[in-house]
Formats: C-alpha cells, sequence, structure tokens
C-alpha cells in the first residue's frame, strides 16, 4: 500500500531528541509532536511557540512541508521510493496571528507602553529562549513517558503465555532493531544498512508475530495431554488455580489495553463475547454460573430465560467482594446475589405469556476483584415445536434472537445434554449454521451424570460435527436428589457442585481417558481462545508499529545523513534554531511594526470606550417611546 505522508521539517529533527532505548517511542514522539508542535504554534495565538513559528514563517514557506512516498510493505520499495521521495513546497495552512494584539492595554498607559515597547524585542527574546527549553522538556518529558510504557510491556509480555510472548518481543525487538538502524544509518550514512535495519527488525517482529499465532494451531493437542496429566491424583490434591489464571491473563489484556490507549488512543484490544447457546433446560444458566463461580442467574425446567442476559464482568481491584448492577434499572452496587437472582427471575417471567421470548435483553454488570473482564451472553432455550399454549412462532423467534448473537466474532458456546440424543442438538445445529468450519465454537456437554459413562463419551468424541476447540464433558449442577447439595446456594451451592463434579470424573478416570471434561479444563480452554483473540487483535497493531518505525528510521536518515545523533547534538541543533529565529523576528519586528501595532490597538480601545458611552448607553423614554411605535 502506498502512502504519502506530510511531515514538517522542524517535526522530524525533534522526533531524534534522544537516542538509545528512547528511540522505542518514535511512534508517539512523530505523531504527538508533530500535532503538539505545530498545532499550537498555529491556532493559538498566546502561545510562546507562535511567536517562534511567526519569525520562521518565510522559512517554513521555503522547506517545512515535504512529502514523502512510500511501500509500506516492502523493503525492495521502501529503497526504490527512497530514491524516488520528493519535496513538495507547502506553505502552512494558517500563518501565525500576532501575539502582541493579545496582550492588555490601557489608554492611561500610553507612556509607560512605549517605554515598555522599546524594551520589547529584549523581552521576547527571553520568553522564547525560555519557550525553547520548554519545548526541550517535554520533548525528554514525553520520550521518558514511551519508554516506561514500552518497557511495562515488554514485562507483561514476559508473563504471557509462550506464543503471546514471543509477539510482544517482536514488536519490541523490531522497535529497537529500528532504532539502532535509525541511528547506524546516521552514523554510516549508508543508505542500504540503515533501511536494512529497520526492515529486519520489522521481519523479526512479523516472524515472531506469525509464530505466535500458528502455535496457537497446536493448542489443542497439548491441551488434551495436560487434561490427561491433570487427571493425576497428585494434581488433584493441588488448589485450583485455574481461576488466578484467569483473573491474571485478564489483568494483563486490561493493562495491555489501557497502554495501547495511552499511546494511540484506540481500543484497540477487543475482545469477543461468549456466547451460550443451547436448548431449553439443557443447562446454559449453570454453565455461565461455573464458568463466573457464583450463583445468580435464574434456573428452572420451564423456560426460565425468556429475554437475553448481557452479562459483563469487570476486573475491579479496588473491590473487596462482587458488586451487581442493573443500569437500566438504576440499581448499582447489590451485593445480596439471591436478590439479583430474584430480580433477574422477575424480569424475564415480566415477559407477557403471548410474546414467550422477548429481543430486549437484560444487560447486568458484576465487578469483582476475582473475575475477568469478559462479556458474556446467556439466551432463551432452542425449542423443537411450540406448545398448544405458547405462539406459533416462537421457535423461529428463538432462532432469530439468537442467531443475532451468534455472529463473528463471538465465542460459542453450544450445550447439549447428555440425555438427549446429540443428532437432535439444537445447538450444534445452529453453532454449524454460524460457525460451518467449527473454529469458534466449543461443544459442551453438560448432565454428564446422568447417562452411562459409555454413552458420554461417545458423545466427547462427536465425528458429526468436528470442532476445533473440541467438546467439554461437565456436571455444572449436582444431582437434585442429593438433598445435602439442594440446600445449598449461592457460593456454597457452587463449591458443592464442583466437588461433586471433581469426585465423580476421579471415579469414571478410566472411562473417560483421552477426553476433555470438568468446568476447570472448559475454562482453561476460554483462556486459551481469549489469549488467541487477543494475539490476532495485537497483530494489526504490530504492522503498524513496524511501518511507523521504518518511516521513522527513514527521517532520520533524510534529516541526519552522514551525521552522528546524540541527544546533546541534537539540543545544539535546536536552541541554534530558536536563536536563529529570535535573531530573524528581532531583525523584522522594529519600530514602524510596533507603532503600527500601538496605534491598532489604541483605534481598537478608543473605539470600545466610543462603544460604551454611546453605543450601549440605556434607553431614554423618549428612544423607548418612538421603538414601541409601529411604522
Ligand atoms: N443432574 C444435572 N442437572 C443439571 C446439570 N446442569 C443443569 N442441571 C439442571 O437442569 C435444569 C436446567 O438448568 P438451567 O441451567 O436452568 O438450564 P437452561 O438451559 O439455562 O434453562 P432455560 O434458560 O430455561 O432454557 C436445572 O434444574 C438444573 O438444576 C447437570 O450437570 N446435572
Amino acid at each position: 500500500m502506498i502512502t504519502a505522508t506530510k511531515i514538517p521539517l522542524i517535526g522530524v529533527t525533534q522526533m531524534g531528541g534522544t537516542l538509545g532505548r528512547p528511540q522505542h517511542s518514535s511512534l508517539m514522539l512523530a505523531t504527538a509532536l508533530r500535532r503538539s508542535f505545530f498545532s499550537r504554534a498555529h491556532t493559538h495565538r498566546h502561545y510562546p511557540l507562535s511567536l517562534v513559528m511567526n519569525s520562521l514563517g518565510k522559512r517554513a514557506q521555503q522547506q517545512q512541508y515535504r512529502t514523502i512516498f512510500f511501500d509500506n510493505n516492502s523493503r525492495a520499495s521502501l529503497h526504490k521510493s527512497k530514491r524516488n521521495y520528493s519535496y513538495n513546497v507547502q506553505p502552512p495552512a494558517h500563518q501565525p496571528t500576532n501575539v502582541i494584539g493579545a496582550r492588555p492595554f490601557s489608554v492611561f498607559g500610553i507612556g509607560k507602553a512605549a517605554v515598555r515597547a522599546a524594551k520589547l524585542p529584549a523581552y521576547l527574546g527571553g520568553g522564547l529562549a525560555a519557550a525553547g527549553s520548554y519545548v526541550i522538556y517535554q520533548v525528554e518529558k514525553a520520550t521518558n513517558y514511551t519508554t516506561d510504557q514500552l518497557g511495562r510491556v515488554k514485562d507483561i509480555a514476559g508473563d504471557l503465555a509462550d506464543g503471546f510472548n514471543g509477539f510482544i518481543d517482536g514488536i519490541i525487538d523490531a522497535a529497537a532493531n529500528a532504532s539502532d538502524g535509525g541511528a547506524n544509518a546516521s552514523k554510516s550514512g549508508s543508505e542500504s544498512s540503515g533501511s536494512g535495519g529497520n526492515g529486519n527488525g520489522a521481519a523479526v517482529g512479523g516472524s515472531a508475530a506469525a509464530i505466535a499465532l500458528s502455535s496457537d494451531e497446536d493448542e489443542e493437542e497439548e491441551l488434551v495431554l495436560e487434561e490427561d496429566d491433570e487427571e493425576d491424583e497428585e494434581e488433584e490434591e493441588q488448589a485450583d488455580d485455574t481461576d488466578d489464571d484467569m483473573v491474571n491473563l485478564t489483568r494483563q489484556m486490561i493493562e495491555i489495553r489501557s497502554i495501547l490507549l495511552n499511546v494511540n488512543g484506540s481500543n484497540a484490544l477487543r475482545l469477543p463475547s461468549i456466547v451460550v447457546v443451547g436448548s431449553q433446560s439443557s443447562g446454559k444458566s449453570s454453565v455461565l454460573e461455573s464458568i463466573v463461580g457464583q450463583e445468580f442467574l435464574p434456573k428452572g425446567s420451564n423456560m426460565v430465560t425468556r429475554r437475553p442476559i448481557e452479562l459483563t464482568l469487570v476486573n475491579d481491584n479496588s473491590l473487596a467482594a462482587e458488586t451487581a448492577e442493573f443500569p437500566a434499572l438504576k440499581m448499582f452496587n447489590m451485593t445480596d446475589f439471591s436478590q439479583v437472582q430474584k430480580i433477574l427471575f422477575d424480569l424475564n417471567m415480566a415477559v407477557p405469556y403471548e410474546e414467550a421470548v422477548s429481543n430486549d435483553p437484560i444487560q447486568l454488570t458484576i465487578r469483582s476483584p476475582r473475575v475477568p473482564d469478559l462479556s458474556l451472553v446467556d439466551l432463551p432455550g432452542y425449542i423443537q415445536v411450540e406448545a398448544a399454549d405458547q405462539p406459533v412462532t416462537l421457535k423461529n423467534r428463538i432462532r432469530e434472537l439468537c442467531e443475532r448473537y451468534l455472529e463473528e466474532p463471538n465465542i460459542i458456546l453450544a450445550i447439549s445434554a447428555a440425555d438427549v440424543d446429540l443428532a437432535n442438538s439444537s445447538a450444534l445445529r445452529a453453532a454449524k449454521r454460524a460457525d460451518p468450519r467449527g473454529e469458534r465454537t466449543i461443544g459442551v456437554i453438560t448432565k454428564m451424570d446422568l447417562v452411562s459413562a459409555e454413552q458420554a463419551k461417545k458423545m466427547l468424541t462427536n465425528r458429526k460435527y468436528p470442532l476445533k476447540m473440541g467438546y467439554v464433558g461437565c456436571i455444572t449442577k449436582a444431582p437434585q436428589t442429593q438433598s445435602l447439595f439442594r440446600r445449598q446456594s449461592g457460593t456454597q451451592a457452587f463449591i458443592a457442585q464442583q466437588n461433586f463434579e471433581r469426585s465423580f470424573f476421579k471415579e469414571h478416570k478410566n472411562d473417560f481417558a483421552g477426553s476433555t471434561t470438568g468446568t476447570k479444563n472448559l475454562k482453561k480452554k476460554l483462556m486459551r481462545v481469549l489469549e488467541k483473540s487477543m494475539a490476532s487483535c495485537l497483530k494489526p497493531m504490530h504492522i503498524l508499529v513496524s511501518n511507523e518505525l521504518e518511516e521513522t528510521s527513514y527521517k532520520f536518515k533524510v534529516e541526519f545523513n552522514d551525521r552522528e545523533l546524540t541527544s546533546e547534538k541534537y539540543m545544539a541543533q535546536t536552541i541554534d534554531q530558536l536563536k536563529i529565529g529570535i535573531k530573524e523576528f528581532s531583525e523584522k519586528f522594529g519600530r514602524p511594526e510596533l507603532k503600527a501595532l500601538l496605534r491598532s490597538e489604541l483605534d481598537q480601545r478608543v473605539l470600545d470606550l466610543l462603544a460604551l458611552r454611546y453605543w450601549n448607553k440605556p434607553p431614554t423614554p423618549q428612544t423607548s417611546k418612538k421603538n414601541a411605535t409601529p411604522d
């Protein structure tokens, strides 16, 4: 893709503020400085920098703007474009206005003003020198900030899964290589060596990302092996750290997302929603609860989910315990989850009998230090045929409602109960329609406790609809016959369900060998899916960073060809430029210009006084009477 980028010359010099590690920040500096320096200079006349720009106006017209064409994708064409780059002379869009006009002025202080005016060039000189220092200070500050931020990204990357790790490192290495390449280019003056550094850096980053993403393809195989090990008794004795892993992953996501937000202001890390579909009473709500770790959804065998429940989980470290909120009902900070469950039940049951289901979603947000940052959707269950007392269009309406949520990039949790033949599974039928290649669907078989182990195992190796992420067998509710569990609710019920599920699969360890079972492993699968989605979200970012670095290094080369660039030299050069600017300005701004300014200020002030004295006078009785008379 060929892009044309307009870069003011002074913006290029600013980017070289500090060399070595800080060059990672060139992306942000290039944009931020270009924006702040020029927009301020052109739009805010009271800024000291506008003076500089004013004085440099002539120079700017001669050389400040150039257009560089280059191909973002190919190194070879970059070389070609470098040979063909051209300078387009374009004057700034707005010439800066004169700052003196903004100074306060008193008609009684003309004498004093004249004296001050004589000293004005000296004041301005001092002001401009201070402005210069301020600019340099800001450049350093911005450079240090971005260095810190990128350092943090690297630290976080160190903690992430291997594939993802490679990806982030690729970015950091590409950044380092590119900056070094830029500096080397300046040192050696050799065109090929400078761009070569960048190109390689980008290539390293690109291949790192590619390896990271391709390694995900083999995840499932690894997972099954891991799971086999997890079935070992020894490991089962250990504490379950899946929740912690999930929360850690979430934290990293949030951190990366906020860094990306700071750097480029876009929410580049969007995660898909996890949508739970299945036939009526298949156990959808129970599966969702086992993921969240709280019992809060209405459950029952009489179609209790009648509206989509859009559940947003927010990881909030400032909280000691979970809180729930219904933003639409203006109900916040609810800590009693049985109350939440009751409200959800009432909201579902409030759907009129003639309608049976409603498209209007219920929005619920749960904040907790322990939940991952996710959005989950519980949907009304599919039905086979409408009952005599149900609307005849109900089946189609449920189907249409679910299809909207099954679209890409959402992850589909297709729930089927083990006590129903999989050939009749509405969830798998719907998932196949939305995701024919089975790439973003996880098949979940609930109620494993209700069928024989042989039958259950057969379901987990479903060959009719093979899923890339496979099938997971779960027990999301302890059987009702066990009165011990029936009495429990909330967190207690959740713990009881976990214990029951664990002991069940432990008992049938040999029957389910080689299959994925348990809600713990379901969560693990979800985590991998989220990691993968994060990596693919970051891939375009990586390409963007590489391209920007290539561009920046090229600009370094053009600007500092054959010269070694250090921060001291850069600072000295900037100060020299400011000095020249001040000199030009003081030469241009002599007595006649000052007189003209004072005169126009004085005229304006006299006009203001006249307006006050005569035109804004309150109406006399005669004038108001005259105004009131119709024509
Ligand atoms: N024995 C057993 N019962 C389960 C299991 N999972 C869910 N149930 C029971 O199945 C019934 C339906 O569960 P829900 O989670 O409400 O199912 P649902 O699909 O959300 O139901 P609707 O929203 O009404 O479509 C409840 O009575 C649960 O207690 C399980 O793994 N084993």
